[in-house]
């Protein structure tokens, strides 16, 4: 099934979700359009990864999430894992099984009845391996993976998912600035080619004014500003929210690059 024609990707409204009955972030309107790359940026704590796993049915919540223009809450699993792709900032990595067999877990919500991978699942895991650079780790059991590598491998495993929507919880993290870049330009190509909507959080800022579209600025669980990273990433925003002392200088192509000072 699919959604309605022209809905969102993705739409919060009135949203608020915690834990155990305590909300953490609090009456949350987002709606990002389809192929938008929407970066949630905020403090330490601040609630994005909640906002991230509200949008992915996985925290208790309140108010309306719609993936494109369907309630998440009349989704069954099964359709919600094809519909979104979550890759978590902290994944729990089970032991025992290799790089390969991890990343063919992002197949499992397409497999039949007999539950068996077919070879254009296999096609797909090998695609998502060699796009992260993985190919020669394929075979290596997943906990002997540096930490980046690690990082790369829970990204195959959500792109193998082949889902419209990706949540992507703090990607870059533990990644150098090569591998970092790599990802994000390869979610980017993913984006251009297959349609594919991003929704990330992003500590890095200026990272994050390269690649989003728009910024979504949340504050003690609540939206406090979003536009696009010029109209969001200013001096006096980021010392309020961040208690930050920053200067904003801009590349050549108009993107603010946030610099830290003394
Ligand atoms: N499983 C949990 N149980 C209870 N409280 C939680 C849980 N996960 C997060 N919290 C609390 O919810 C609040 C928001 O956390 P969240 O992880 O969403 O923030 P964040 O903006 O992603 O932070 P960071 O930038 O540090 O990753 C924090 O106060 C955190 O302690």
């Amino acid at each position: 099934m699919t959604g309605s024609e022209g809905a969102p990707a993705l739409q919060l409204r009135g949203v608020s979700a915690g834990y155990r009955g305590r909300w953490v972030v609090r009456d949350v309107d987002v709606t990002v359009p389809c192929g938008a790359w929407v970066a949630v940026i905020g403090p330490n704590g601040a609630g994005k990864s909640t906002l991230l796993k509200a949008a992915a049915g996985l925290v208790d919540h309140t108010g309306e999430v719609l993936l494109a223009g369907r309630p998440l809450g009349a989704m069954g699993r099964a359709a919600r894992a094809r519909a979104v792709g979550y890759a978590p900032q902290t994944p729990e990595l089970p032991e025992g099984i290799t790089v390969t067999d991890y990343v063919l877990f992002g197949r499992t919500p397409h497999l039949g009845p007999l539950a068996r991978e077919s070879r254009a699942d296999l096609e797909i895991v090998a695609d998502a391996l060699a796009r992260l650079d993985l190919a020669d780790l394929a075979h290596r059991p997943l906990r002997t993976l540096s930490g980046g590598e690690r990082q790369r491998a829970v990204l195959a495993r959500a792109l193998a998912q082949r889902a419209d929507l990706l949540l992507l919880d703090e990607p870059t993290t533990g990644l150098d600035i090569g591998h970092a870049q790599a990802l994000l330009d390869l979610v980017d190509e993913l984006r251009r080619a297959d349609g594919t909507t991003v929704v990330s959080t992003l500590h890095d800022l200026t990272l994050a004014a390269q690649y989003a579209d728009e910024l979504v600025l949340v504050d003690r669980g609540a939206v406090v500003a979003a536009g696009p990273p010029v109209e969001v990433l200013t001096a006096d925003l980021l010392a309020a929210r961040y208690s930050a002392r920053v200067t904003i200088l801009t590349t050549p192509d108009g993107t603010p690059v946030v610099a830290p000072v003394r």
